[in-house]
């Protein structure tokens, strides 16, 4: 048996974590060989509600579960933590956009970051799903800086799964038959779902849809799906959002699938001419527990407006948290 690893989740009595704490305790993340330790953060008066979460993951008697820690202060929740999964902010509810839980939730994230800088492992590796994710995954980042700020991703990987299954359901394939799905940008309405580059069944996937439809109604309907859960569930999504959480940490520590790629958002080196230090969705490789950003595609004019419209909007997010920047 491994040696167990310290994962540290926040929010971890919220919706999110319900779905994502027993599938991590399960080894459905990082292996089914992989002990864990939860380290477990929680605003105070969540503490009773986390309390019961952590009482119900001792029921289940997971094997690889080696430990549970329960805290209200990030200082003892980050401590030597090897993966971090930033869930606990504030969603949002009908009408509002992501950008506007900015100044609700960008605090966290600046505190975290510095608790994250002085308390985990080196290494860790870190995913923020708190909305704005790549915006608080900035935060995060420039709070911390003795980590190299590869280790600070976003969340896209819920949209990526989206737009699979979207494009599976339209070329009447299933999920298998699709590869190479790219989400450009920032995980928000601006959000690039780009079908030049990803296939079904070995055919290019912007060949086999018409433009007309990829425009108006496949673009659309990826870039506002976190809204329309909303509005038929009355709360934003949670189990597909752990699943996609679950997924992006798994390729990232075990490695993407050979001739395949996912979307994560990571630190953009400036890469397809996105302003360095941005934290942007770009389709990534992954292998031995890093990722890289697939280089060389072909970016035609009219993904090169969808790529630059929401970098210029994830700048005017940096823009508006520059107090938090140091
Ligand atoms: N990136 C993505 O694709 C997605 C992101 N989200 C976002 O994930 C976040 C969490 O969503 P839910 O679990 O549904 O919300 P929720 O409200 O059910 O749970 C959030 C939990 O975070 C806790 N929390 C608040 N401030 C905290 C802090 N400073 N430290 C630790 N915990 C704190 C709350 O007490 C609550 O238990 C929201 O911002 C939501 O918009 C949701 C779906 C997808
Ligand atoms: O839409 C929301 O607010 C929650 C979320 O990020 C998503 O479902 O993609």
């Amino acid at each position: 048996m491994k040696a167990p690893v310290r994962v540290a989740v926040t929010g971890a009595a919220g919706q999110i974590s319900y779905s994502l704490l027993f599938r991590i305790a399960a080894g459905q993340m990082l292996g089914e060989d992989q002990p864990v330790i939860l380290q477990l953060l929680e605003i105070t008066p969540a503490l009773g509600a986390l309390e019961g979460v952590a009482m119900e993951l001792d029921d289940c008697a997971f094997p690889l579960l080696a430990g549970i820690v329960q805290t209200d202060d990030p200082n003892v929740a980050f401590k030597d933590a090897d993966y971090a999964l930033l869930v606990g902010a504030r969603p949002r509810g009908p009408g509002m956009e992501r950008k506007d839980l900015l100044e609700a939730n960008a605090a966290i994230f600046s505190v975290q970051g510095k608790a994250i800088n002085d308390n985990a492992s080196p290494d860790i590796k870190v995913l923020v799903v708190g909305n704005p994710a790549n915006t608080n995954a900035l935060i995060a980042q420039r709070n911390a800086p003795n980590i190299n700020p590869r280790q600070f991703t976003a969340m896209t990987r819920l949209d990526h799964n989206r737009a699979m299954t979207q494009l599976a359901q339209k070329t009447g394939t299933t999920i298998n038959d699709v590869k190479k799905m790219t989400i450009w940008g920032n995980h928000s309405s601006t959000q690039y779902p780009d079908l030049h580059h990803a296939t079904v069944n070995g055919k290019t996937a912007i060949d086999m849809v018409d433009q007309a439809w990829y425009e108006g109604t496949y673009i659309p309907e990826v870039q506002q799906r976190g809204a329309a859960i909303i509005k038929a569930r009355g709360a934003s999504s949670a189990a597909s959002a752990a699943n996609a959480a679950i997924a992006h940490m798994r390729s990232w520590a075990l490695g993407t699938a050979e001739g395949d790629w996912v979307s994560m958002g990571v630190y953009s080196d400036g890469s397809y001419g996105i302003a360095e230090g941005l934290i942007y969705s770009y389709p990534c490789v992954c292998k031995n527990g890093d990722w890289e950003i697939v280089q060389g595609l072909e970016v035609n004019d009219f993904s090169r407006d969808r790529m630059a419209a929401t970098e210029q909007e994830l700048a005017e997010e940096r823009d508006a948290v520059s107090h938090l920047l140091p």
